[in-house]
């Protein structure tokens, strides 16, 4: 089992899958001994058939041994493979539920510092960024340790010149690869960052299509977006360059290396100070003593792009979570009020936006949030909905017992001001607040919401697909379909946020009558600042200057 929580880094990350990392780098050790065993064989082999005068019949049983050391090192190195892989995907795939576990925590106003481009690239190319570090470049390196340091110890009793020569060169190649790397990472980076404005700026260029066309602004916006495209190939090709140049300096590095041990043993060789079976198996070991170091480099950049992309969802994993402590089960006992007790909040310090609110909301009471633009409706609903973190005071639902509750936002129903419908069916829309409700109740809420008759009238009906946003209906039509969700649920508390501002008067009248009968059981808070939905309020609070007060005027006039 991977453990969810800890160190946020890759050191961290990294030690949540060292069994399987662990276990890829024994099978890659064990394929290195059998690597020597299979040369050291293969040089007796050419040896005894050169020089020893051998019939090949003689060697069958070498042979055998060579084929099995081959097969051997395939099955190894592949099962290594399979054991870096499986622990990278199954951490990716942990990380990226952890991460969106987290920012439900954080909920919408923690998120609002962030663009949802930066938070989506994160969320994907970042993460699918992660997996070759932990897939390839973390058991890569750990081979280049282990793989150079057993050819080192074969080839020390067999000649100590080529010793010297590949125990020289070998450390090389990561210093000079991590000089190279230091100016690498700079552009890895930059990469990055243009990646994130790319997301951010299709995206919002996409969201915001309707307005760019209007204001004639649409040729502008993929301009843009063309532009910051072009950039982000051209560091790419950066990138590219710097990879080869690496590539290109090793090579350098290990053909000098191989042919230095080449003609120092063959020197002696010629004049008889070697034996060929000893120099042959050193040369056949040279090239295999580069060859981890060439796969580390290969995958050295997953590190430099890892590295890249951890900063963006370091960021993300910092942002303080507000929503840490809710249960999901709705409290079974019903609730008979919800008090705000000396409430302040703001989103910025020492600028409040609410200050010592003290109000109540009771069951069978419909409350009215009235006040103008900016006064703190919103900030006082978020409070409630728990998506905003009091700075003191608290807020505590009391149930018929007397018993107080402090986490108690499971049993809330909410509304927003833009309901959010997915593609898909009405009938699908509706039944996210209730899986298992069948047509009867699918049509008993539409017609509390006053939402039956247009329904009906859709070509078929609660089957009819109504696509992403519910771009297919008016804005009253949403309003109405997610009150008729809300509903289905069947919440001890309902919030509303302007529940009528797209109606019409006929269509306000029935919706308010609709919320008004929904909080005969239930405490129903509705922001409005005007319309029919006035006249069935039994308490109005009004938000002004960071305090909360009831209007008891407001309610004589209605009446
Ligand atoms: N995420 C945020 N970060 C910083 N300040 C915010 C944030 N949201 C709101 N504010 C500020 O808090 C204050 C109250 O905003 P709020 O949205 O609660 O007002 P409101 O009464 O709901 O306004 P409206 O009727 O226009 O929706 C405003 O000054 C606003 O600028």
């Amino acid at each position: 089992m991977m453990q969810s929580s800890g160190n946020k880094t890759l050191a961290g990350f990294t030690r949540r899958i060292s069994l399987w990392l662990g276990v890829a780098v024994l099978l890659g050790g064990v394929g290195a001994v059998l690597l020597v065993l299979q040369l050291t064989v293969f040089a007796r082999i050419v040896a005894d058939l050169a020089f020893g005068q051998h019939a090949l019949v003689a060697e069958m049983p070498a042979l055998k041994w060579l084929v099995f050391f081959l097969v051997a090192r395939g099955l190894l190195q592949w099962a290594a493979d399979m054991a870096a892989t499986q622990g990278s995907l199954r951490l990716i795939s942990s990380l990226r539920s952890e991460l969106l576990q987290h920012l439900f925590n954080v909920g919408p106003v923690g998120m609002a510092s962030h663009t949802t481009g930066e938070t989506v690239t994160a969320l994907d190319a970042g993460l699918e960024g992660l997996e070759p570090y932990f897939a390839q470049y973390i058991p890569r390196a750990a081979m280049m340790v282990v793989l150079p340091f057993m050819i080192l110890v074969t080839v020390l009793p067999l000649d100590g010149w080529s010793f010297l020569i590949l125990a020289c060169t070998g450390p090389l190649i990561p210093v000079f690869m991590a000089l190279v790397g230091y100016r690498a990472q700079a552009i890895m980076d930059r990469q990055w960052t243009q990646l994130l404005l790319l997301g951010s700026s299709f995206l919002d260029a996409l969201q915001g299509m309707t307005s760019l066309r209007l204001f004639g602004r649409a040729r502008d916006a993929v301009a843009a977006v063309a532009g910051m495209a072009d950039e982000y190939r051209c560091t790419t090709m950066s990138v590219m360059k710097v990879a080869f140049l690496t590539s290109a300096v090793l090579e350098f590095f290990a053909s000098l290396s191989i042919a230095l041990v080449a003609v120092v043993f063959g020197a002696r060789l010629l004049e008889g100070r070697a034996d060929f079976q000893s120099a042959f198996l050193v040369l056949l070991l040279a090239p295999e003593y580069f060859m981890p170091l060439r796969a580390f480099s290969a995958s050295y950049h997953a590190r430099q792009n890892a590295t890249a992309a951890m900063a963006g969802i370091s960021k993300l994993f910092a942002l303080p979570s507000v929503a840490t402590c809710h249960s999901n089960q709705p409290i079974t006992e019903p609730l008979v009020s919800v008090r705000c007790e000396n409430l302040s909040a703001g989103y910025e310090a020492n600028r409040p936006v609410l200050s010592n609110v003290n109000c109540t909301f009771a069951r069978g009471t419909l409350s009215l949030i009235m006040g103008e633009s900016g006064a703190g409706k919103t900030t006082l609903v978020r409070l409630l909905l728990g998506l905003l973190s009091p700075v003191a005071g608290r807020i505590v639902a009391e149930d018929v017992h007397g018993a107080i509750h402090a986490h108690w936002q499971s049993s809330i129903g909410w509304v927003p001001q833009r309901p959010c419908l997915i593609h898909g069916t009405v009938a699908e829309n509706l039944r996210l607040a209730n899986p298992q409700a069948d047509i009867e109740s699918l049509r008993n809420v539409a017609r509390q919401a006053d939402a039956l008759s247009f329904i009906e009238a859709l070509p078929q009906g609660f089957d009819t697909p109504i696509g992403e946003r519910g771009v297919c209906l008016s804005g009253g039509q949403v309003q109405r379909l997610a009150l008729a969700r809300v509903l289905l649920r069947n919440p001890q508390i309902l919030i509303l946020d302007e529940p009528t501002a797209h109606l019409d008067p006929v269509s306000e009248q029935c919706v308010a009558a609709a919320i008004a009968r929904a909080a005969l059981n239930r405490i129903v808070i509705v922001i409005a600042h005007r319309g029919a939905i006035i006249n069935y309020a039994r308490q109005v609070l009004r938000v002004h200057k960071g305090q909360v007060c009831s209007v008891p005027e407001m309610l004589e006039h209605a009446a």
